[in-house]
């Protein structure tokens, strides 16, 4: 028997797990002809409908909103423009929730919609309603099945694939694993189409990554390719969640600790939600330069960055967008500015007495110690 509040140290125990994020890609739903794939939803339900009678809680993560969507309208593909993705998605969400609803309700279970933003993520009231939502759906009984709400989604502020949102979730749910379900089935050295490619069965530190080439496009339908699984996966594990990323058509094997796909072991230790977002934020809009001080001061010293510490701004930015704050040696965190980019320059440099004698206020500081997120070096798009 595992110990309370471990994770789980190896894919055999994930029969184990009290709660589980499952997450399904547009790819592995969507039939050749563009249409949603009814053989692969049922198959993906009745799987998760069992491991719900076995007494573990699901959360289901689905994408395919704008794959179901494509043919309803007489679309010729995948729309490219954002207001006809967000016209999409609205058509094909209502339509793919439908046909979970009906595949459970065969099982006798019901679903709950649940639509998220990158701002519920965000912002610390959103976040604890959605977290609450969520709880009570599970305590229900209920499968919560959830999906970025595209038609509500800005390109300034999105996820735009849902293997981040997931690995998200599951730090919102306090999963103890997260399953990434695709078309291919689990992480290879290379793209998987190139002969030779070989798949990799564990990951247990970053390092194990070392060479390993992705890309981020994927199937035609697909968002982010092997790239986002990837973010999703350090997303996870650094948070003390383990994933296992595999193909749609090996759920059963994979959620009974099987040996198939890739698992990736937890590395860290639980965060904050808001962190853990703003630390692998999608969309940054511009660059505050910091002084060595400021920028041990935001590190070390986990402090909020004051005026007086910053040097230089790059970027076309409004208050309270993602910037990245960059030391001396690079860049060293994310954070929520409190000053757009056309203030900073009038305000950087500043002590407080400058401040209050130039402007007749005291300063706000420029990112609040809350809305602040140390980075690691990330692998490049
Ligand atoms: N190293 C790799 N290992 C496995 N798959 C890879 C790799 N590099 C690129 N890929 C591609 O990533 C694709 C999955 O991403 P995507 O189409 O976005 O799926 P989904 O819709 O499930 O999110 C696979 O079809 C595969 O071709
Ligand atoms: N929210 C979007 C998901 C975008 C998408 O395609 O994601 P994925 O297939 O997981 O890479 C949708 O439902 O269409």
């Amino acid at each position: 028997m595992r110990a309370v509040n471990l994770p789980l140290t190896s894919r055999t125990e994930l029969p184990t797990a009290e709660r589980i994020v499952v997450k399904v890609g547009s790819s592995s739903l969507t039939a050749p002809d563009g249409r949603l794939d009814l053989s692969a939803v049922h198959h993906l339900v009745q799987v998760l409908a069992d491991r719900r009678a076995a007494g573990q809680q699901v959360v289901l993560v689905s994408s395919g909103a704008i794959a179901a969507g494509i043919m309803p309208l007489g679309l010729p593909g995948k729309p490219k423009d954002l207001a006809t993705a967000q016209a999409t998605a609205s058509v094909g969400q209502g339509l793919l929730v439908a046909r979970y609803t009906e595949a459970f309700a065969y099982h006798g279970r019901r679903v709950g919609q649940v639509l998220l933003t990158a701002e519920d993520l965000i912002r610390r009231t959103n976040y604890a309603n959605a977290q609450r939502a969520l709880e009570r759906l599970l305590t229900l009984g209920v499968v919560p099945i959830v999906n970025e709400n595209d038609t509500v989604a800005t390109d300034e502020i999105r996820f735009g694939d849902n293997d981040r949102l997931a690995a998200l979730v599951s730090h919102l749910v306090r999963a103890d694993a997260l399953v990434l379900l695709t078309d291919v089935d689990g992480l290879y050295d290379g793209p998987p189409s190139r002969p030779g490619t070989r798949l990799i069965r564990e990951v247990r530190a970053g390092a194990d990554l070392a060479g390993v080439e992705v890309t981020g496009r994927g199937s035609d339908i697909g968002t982010g390719g092997m790239i986002t699984k990837l973010d999703a996966a350090s997303i996870a594990t650094g948070a003390g969640i383990p994933v296992v990323l595999t193909s749609a058509a090996n759920i059963a094997p994979a959620l009974a600790g099987e040996e198939v796909g890739t698992w990736f072991a937890a590395t860290g230790r639980r965060k904050s939600a808001r962190r853990l977002w703003l630390a692998h934020a999608a969309q940054v809009r511009g660059r505050l330069h910091l002084d060595a001080g400021a920028a041990r001061a935001v590190t070390d010293g986990k402090r909020s960055l004051l005026a007086a510490g910053v040097v230089g701004v790059d970027g076309d930015f409004e208050a309270g967008d993602v910037v990245e704050l960059v030391g001396p040696d690079g860049v060293v965190a994310r954070g929520l500015t409190a000053y757009g980019a056309a203030e900073i320059p009038h305000i950087m440099g500043k002590s407080s007495h400058q401040f209050v004698d130039d402007f007749d206020q005291h300063p706000r500081a420029v990112v609040h110690r809350d809305d602040l997120a140390q980075v690691r070096p990330r692998r490049r798009r």
